[in-house]
Formats: structure tokens, C-alpha cells, sequence
């Protein structure tokens, strides 16, 4: 049976944090529990242990620098688009305090999101089905995460109604273009948004090319 690779030192020296013995057990459940949904559902083509370990679960943690992994953050999250989990999922298991919301529009992800978030005891992550662009809840979140979904403009256009005044987003990209920077920029000014920040960074094992983009969500 595959198992995840022990990269203590590896989560140490790059996030300055490292999973209990605890949130180790929760990542394994994790991957073993993926491994187990791709059989009947196309959740991910990153199955080997230390691909998956390098590209869903540092790679959603990453995202999540402005936040000290090591506080006891009660934040709100919300995931759009998170297909298998992610980056949700990850987050989840890191800030146990955090309360998270996984949100897609493929009603059998969320339905087998369900059953794994029982099986991984998260009782603060629920899962929902919907689109982002029809949803009209109340702006109710600290921190949007977007990996995969869509252009930066319309991550954006996702993720700000639903942010708290100075709730952050954070769009997980590879590459990224001055002229997506431009866009971007125009679509914020026009959502009561801005460039919070953008870090350039390489994956640990593989040294993939990635950005986190944070945007942040005006004052009333
Ligand atoms: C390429 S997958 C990425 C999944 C995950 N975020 C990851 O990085 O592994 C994109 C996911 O976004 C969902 N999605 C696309 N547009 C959406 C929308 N407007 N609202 C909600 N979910 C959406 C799709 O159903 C799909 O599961």
C-alpha cells in the first residue's frame, strides 16, 4: 500500500510548521481515502505519495503564509471550486479551528467531500454544492481559496462578494503574466478590491513554478 512520505524537516524548513502526529494521520486518511474515490470518480491524477504530498498538501498549505499555522486561527475559509478538496481540505486539517466551507458545482464531489470529511472527523468543514456566481449569501468569510477554477478576473469576481470587509482571497496559480496582473487590476477596481500581494515561489520537491496572488476586499 502507498503511504505518504514523512517530510517533517521538508514542512519545517518551508513553512515553518510541521503536522502533529495527529494531522499526520488525518493527511494519510486523506490520500488513503482519495485513492479509494479515484476508483469510481475522476478526482486527481496525482496519485504517487510524494507527488501528492508536493502538489495537494504543501501546495494548499503554501497558500496560507499570511495565517501562522501554529495559532489557533478561528478564521472563516471558504473553498471555491475544490473539486477532490483542495486546498480546503488540507487548511482543514492545519487550522482545526478554522470553520471551512468546500464549495463546487459537481454534485458527486461534494457527495463523496461528505462522506470523507465524516471519515476524517472534520466536523467544522461542511460541503456544498452550488456555482459561485449563484450564490447570494452574505459576505461572511475571512479568507477565499480558488486553485484551478478560472481566470484570475473571474476568481475575483467569485470570491469578493462573499469576503468580510479586508477578508483576503488567495488565487493559487502556476504562471503568471503582467497582462493577467493588468486585467485583474481593472476588474478589482471596478469589485472594491486590491492587489494585497503576489509571492513567487517554487514547490520543495519538483521546484514547480507557482504564485500566490492575495487580493483583499475593501473596507465598507
Ligand atoms: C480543475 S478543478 C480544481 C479542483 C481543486 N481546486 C484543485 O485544485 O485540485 C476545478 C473545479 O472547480 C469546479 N468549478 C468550476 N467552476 C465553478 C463555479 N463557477 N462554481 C463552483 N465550482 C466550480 C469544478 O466542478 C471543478 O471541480
Amino acid at each position: 500500500m502507498n503511504r505518504l512520505p514523512n517530510l517533517s524537516h521538508v514542512w519545517e524548513e518551508t513553512l515553518g510548521w510541521c503536522p502533529s502526529p495527529e494531522q499526520q494521520q488525518q493527511f494519510e486518511a486523506l490520500y488513503q481515502g482519495i485513492l479509494q474515490g479515484n476508483q469510481k470518480l475522476n478526482l486527481t491524477r496525482i496519485t504517487e505519495p510524494e507527488a501528492f504530498w508536493e502538489k495537494h498538501l504543501w501546495d494548499s498549505l503554501r497558500g496560507l503564509t499570511p495565517l501562522n499555522l501554529e495559532t489557533e486561527a478561528r478564521v472563516s475559509i471558504i473553498d471555491i471550486g475544490t473539486g477532490a478538496g483542495f486546498p480546503g481540505l488540507p487548511c482543514a486539517i492545519a487550522l482545526p479551528h478554522a470553520k471551512v466551507t468546500l464549495l463546487d458545482s459537481t454534485r458527486k464531489k461534494i457527495a463523496f467531500l461528505k462522506t470523507l470529511i465524516s471519515e476524517l472527523g472534520l466536523s467544522q468543514v461542511s460541503a456544498i454544492v452550488g456555482r459561485a456566481e449563484n450564490i447570494s449569501w452574505k459576505p461572511q468569510y475571512d479568507f477565499a481559496l480558488l486553485r484551478a477554477v478560472s481566470s484570475a478576473s473571474t476568481c475575483a469576481e467569485y470570491a469578493l462578494p462573499l469576503l468580510k470587509p479586508e477578508g483576503i482571497a488567495v488565487l493559487y496559480r502556476g504562471r503568471w503574466t503582467e497582462e493577467e496582473e493588468q486585467t485583474l487590476k481593472k476588474t478589482l477596481s471596478k469589485l472594491g478590491g486590491s492587489l494585497l500581494n503576489i509571492e513567487s515561489f517554487s514547490t520543495p520537491l519538483t521546484f514547480g513554478q507557482r504564485h500566490c496572488i492575495y487580493l483583499k476586499k475593501a473596507q465598507k
